[in-house]
């Protein structure tokens, strides 16, 4: 299997679909593994601990005339040396041969551009005093200028080489970056998930894809300079170095006013920008589209969308004025700087102290100079690619991560302890980081190994989160939660002891047999045994005939943007969903949680495939949560959530006795069912129950 970036973007799961991270995880470990260049070496240690100090984002704002504060000064150098530090380093590792070739290629235009006015001037100096020379220096002319657009050629290729090697590089931290943290919290977090998406959007982006190419053409159009510089300062140091400051200070002024708007695009308003990014693709999505014009939308819309943009780039306005007067003043004064080399030139070939063909070599020079200036759309990019580079670098700095990937992993251990485990529950309380009130007071459920337990309550009470907290993507305020002894929170092996199927389960845009297999990809077990797994979990989660409608071709894609890929029903997909967690169970879970995954099947489909699943799971603890009654009811034991934690607990026919909120419950189906006249064995046997 190879994966495209656009896969890897796709499981990096920042998109709506926040794909678990369990499973991301293994899909994760396996790409990495595929894909990391194999000089790849550990994280260092001294860089980490610039990245750490290194809380501010900015990158290049240059203190100019702001202050002369030297302690800010010297902060900002540190910086700055930080930055430009990490940015060649992480070049470097994409690609040793390709950095040292590219400095080889910018050298020689440096030096071709500075044969071709030094000879240029020979030649005519040599043409004016009628010396047989003119011809020698005219053929070093035309290697100097051949060479130079020869030279750019190459360098482009190399950049392009080398981009390939540094978004691969970038994409894979970004993606580590996502799914190292053993819990999820931060991808609900708003502030660090708008990072990700912005370095994602960057990525995927133009300047992401030509970075390389402009970091490159402002270092080779520099050796151009220095080209010029050479040539001017061949008769005059002192204008030669005027015209470089000249140069540098257009440069600075411009790459602080693009700090600005850098700074502005990724640090403010970026909440409001997204919600008037969200308004404006509303419109363009098919749901969206839909729903805009039944219910009239359209005028509300885009009012609004008026509205939020306008506040989140009012700021942003203003700043870009006040910058854009700092800039203008720059380049004023760097211009009037110029206009005296020019001057100073002239006044000395109409002195006569400076030869014609000298004055020829020197006007070329001080013209090739301003490639030391400002460059333009170049510079912007260039910038954009440090400042995305340190930002991943920041990111997975505030994450604990190191800069670069952690050593290759391998293959993941086989999971060391098989068969049933316990689910032990004790006095949890827990809240979510955005919500004032506990979902959770002291609650305690102790289910034995090989129990199987059906969870159900009404809508909000807790039944999801519970199942989140028993795979540790997040861990408790208060109390504990263990898998046979082991806290999944912190312990990966006892997470990969719980299989769960959401609700929301992924569609992964990848083969059949990865959508089913998925847990058992990334151990490298053989191909034939892969398939063999998936045949029986998808034929023992009913889903023989997914495999029938793709005419047994297991390699089809679950997308129909891909060529041959094709899309699944509803009711198709949560058999492959299924048939996932049956595989998971084959690589050795000993718990098997069904949140909800059945909602789109009909009520006698999903009560037939809870049977068929209590029935093929009977060596794991099985924890069945459903809003169907009629389904659950064979579970060996039904918990009822409250909102004071566990209300009910017992077998179906206990609770049915006991009366209560599941009795209320269950008789409110079984009356509904009547009254809709249903014929299903499984309704018919519920209503005659609940009479
Ligand atoms: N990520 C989250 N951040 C903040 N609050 C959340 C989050 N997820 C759920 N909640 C809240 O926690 C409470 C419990 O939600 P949960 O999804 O566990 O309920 P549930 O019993 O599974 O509901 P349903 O039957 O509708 O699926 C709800 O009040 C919900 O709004």
């Amino acid at each position: 299997m190879h994966l495209g970036q656009r896969d890897l973007q796709q499981l990096c799961g920042l998109g709506d679909r926040m794909i678990r991270v369990q499973e991301r995880r293994e899909v994760v470990r396996h790409i990495v593994a595929q894909q990391r260049p194999h000089h790849d070496r550990v994280g260092d240690l001294h860089l980490l601990r610039i990245c750490r100090s290194d809380r501010s984002r900015s990158v290049s704002t240059f203190p100019l005339v702001q202050t002369l504060d030297i302690s800010r000064l010297i902060l900002w150098m540190r910086r700055w040396v930080g930055v430009e530090r990490h940015f060649w380093r992480m070049m470097w590792r994409s690609s040793r041969p390709l950095v040292a070739a590219l400095f080889a290629i910018a050298a020689a235009r440096g030096l071709a551009i500075w044969l071709m006015i030094y000879s240029s001037g020979q030649a005519l100096q040599a043409v004016a005093d009628r010396s047989d020379r003119a011809w020698g220096w005219l053929v070093l002319t035309v290697i100097g200028l051949g060479a130079s657009p020869l030279a750019e050629a190459w360098q482009g290729a190399a950049s392009y080489a080398l981009q390939t090697r540094f978004t691969r590089q970038q994409t894979l931290l970004l993606a580590e970056a996502a799914n190292a943290p053993h819990g999820i919290g931060h991808l609900e977090n708003s502030e660090t998930r708008a990072r990700f998406n912005d370095i994602e959007e960057y990525l995927r982006g133009m300047f992401g894809v030509n970075a390389m190419y402009a970091v490159w053409s402002v270092i080779g159009y520099g050796a151009v300079g220095l080209g010029g510089f050479a040539a001017v300062a061949q008769w005059s140091w002192p204008v030669a170095l005027w015209t470089l400051l000249a140069f540098r200070v257009l440069h600075a002024t411009w790459t602080g006013y693009l700090d600005v708007l850098l700074k502005d695009l990724v640090e403010d308003g970026s909440i409001g920008r997204r919600q008037a990014d969200y308004l404006r693709s509303l419109p363009l999505e098919r749901a969206g589209g839909k729903e805009l014009r039944l219910f009239g939308m359209t005028p509300w819309l885009l009012r609004r969308y008026a509205e939020v943009w306008r506040a989140a780039f009012t700021g942003i306005w203003q700043r870009r004025s006040r910058a854009l007067r700092g800039a203008l003043i720059g380049c004023t004064v760097a211009g009037i700087m110029l206009v005296g080399s020019y001057v100073w030139a002239g006044h000395a070939a109409w002195t006569g102290s400076l030869a014609v063909g000298s004055t020829v070599a020197v006007l070329q020079g001080l013209m090739q100079m301003s490639s030391l200036g400002a460059l333009g759309d170049f510079n912007v990019q260039a910038i954009r690619a440090r400042f995305y580079e340190n930002e991943i670098r920041s990111l997975r700095s505030d994450l604990g991560l190191a800069a670069t990937l952690p050593e290759r992993t391998g293959t993941p251990r086989a999971i060391d302890q098989r068969g049933a485990a316990a689910v032990d529950v004790t006095g949890v309380t827990f809240t979510y980081r955005s919500r004032a009130e506990p979902v959770f007071r002291g609650l305690d459920l102790h289910i034995p190994a090989g129990q199987s337990v059906a969870v159900v309550g009404v809508n909000g009470v807790g039944k999801s989160t519970l199942i989140k907290l028993l795979c540790g993507l997040y861990a408790p305020d208060a109390g504990t939660v263990r898998i046979d002894g082991r806290d999944p929170a912190l312990d990966d092996a006892a997470r990969r002891r719980v299989a769960t199927i959401f609700q929301d389960f992924v569609r992964y845009h990848l083969s059949l047999e990865t959508n089913v297999a998925l847990p058992l990809v990334a151990r490298g077990i053989d191909e034939q045994a892969l398939r063999h797994t998936a045949d029986e979990a998808l034929r023992d989660a009913a889903g023989a005939d997914v495999l029938t409608r793709l005419d047994d071709d297991w390699a089809t894609i679950l997308e129909p943007g891909y060529a041959g890929g094709t899309d699944l029903s509803g009711g198709q997909w949560q058999r492959v969903a299924l048939a996932r967690a049956l595989t998971a169970v084959a690589a050795g879970a000993g718990v098997l949680v069904l949140d909800e995954p059945t909602a789109a099947l009909d009520v006698r489909a999903e009560a037939e495939i809870f049977s068929r699943f209590l029935e093929v799971t009977r060596g794991v603890t099985t924890i069945l949560v459903s809003h169907r009654l009629s389904s659950v009811r064979h579970a060996d034991r039904i918990v009822v959530l409250g909102p004071e934690g566990v209300v009910q607990d017992g077998t179906h026919d206990e609770l049915l006795v006991a009366g209560g909120p599941y009795a209320d419950m269950f008789r409110l189906q079984a009356a509904r069912f009547a009254a809709a006249g249903a014929v299903s064995d499984q309704n018919a046997e519920m209503a005659g129950e609940s009479a």
